[in-house]
């Protein structure tokens, strides 16, 4: 099967310092792949190179075969890929709704297919009670779930998300894990970076630890857990 995403010895660096070091991995459809390791390894880097943010200095990112190195991000997102922040980059000034009607500005639908559009992502992330409120009034946990919606409006084909449950009731973590499992199923492929070893194993089995730029394993959560020096590096956190 041709990978959905295929991350082909990349290399980043920042003033002269390495931060990223011949990264190799690919993700198929319909996986989810966790992306851990201590603070500074390169997981946002990498995340921002996926997404058009960082350019990389060499090696290449292929998106179902086509090469998307370097492309700015509104292309890399017009490809298929939505993604999420560390701390969520809503538009706080905005209403809830407004949020997910920014995603579709490109998207050339009708104003009744877009209302349709908005409308029914709110219903699945439990927000249509607050789709008429600003923003900056919802708490940290419910304006990263709507930043995980707005990625998804366009129905992306990869999704990647930085530490979607940082800061998130127990509650919306519940939420979201049954929406990004409901994604995957239909074949979408998901990257999750996450600190959070308690919620991590209850979205992915298989991760991909990140170590000083470099890889230093992929494998299953439940392989990697019995490993010291991964137990180390990702507690290290
Ligand atoms: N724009 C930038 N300019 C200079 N250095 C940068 C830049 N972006 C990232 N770095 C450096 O790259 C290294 C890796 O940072 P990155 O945020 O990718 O790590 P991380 O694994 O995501 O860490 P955390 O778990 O703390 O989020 C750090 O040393 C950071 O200072």
């Amino acid at each position: 099967m041709t990978a959905l995403l295929t991350v082909d010895h990349v290399n980043k660096s920042f003033q002269g310092v390495r931060t990223l070091t011949d990264v190799t991995f690919d993700l198929e459809p319909g996986r989810i792949l966790g992306l851990i390791g201590p603070n500074g390894a390169g997981k946002t880097t990498m995340f921002n190179v996926i997404s058009g943010i960082y350019s990389a200095d060499s090696g290449r990112v292929l998106l179902d075969g086509r090469d998307i190195t370097n492309r700015s991000p509104a292309r890399i997102a017009g490809y298929g890929v939505g993604r999420t922040f560390q701390v969520a980059r809503t538009f706080n000034d905005m209403t809830v709704a407004e949020n997910l009607r920014v995603a579709l500005v490109n998207a050339g639908l009708s104003g009744r297919e877009e209302r349709r559009r908005i409308t029914d992502m709110l219903d699945r992330v439990g927000l249509a009670g607050v789709r008429d409120l600003v923003v900056s009034a919802l708490p940290d946990g419910q304006k990263k779930l709507l930043e995980a919606a707005r990625a998804m409006m366009t129905s992306p084909r990869l999704l990647i998300l930085d530490e979607p449950f940082g800061g998130v009731s127990a509650e919306v973590i519940d939420l979201l894990i049954h929406i990004i499992r409901d994604l995957v199923r239909e074949g979408v492929g998901c990257l999750v970076i996450s600190h959070d070893i308690v919620s991590l194993p209850r979205l992915c089995e298989e991760v991909l630890v990140l170590v000083e730029g470099k890889v230093m394993t992929r494998g299953a959560i439940s392989e990697i857990r019995n490993d010291a020096r991964i137990v180390d590096a990702y507690l290290g956190a």
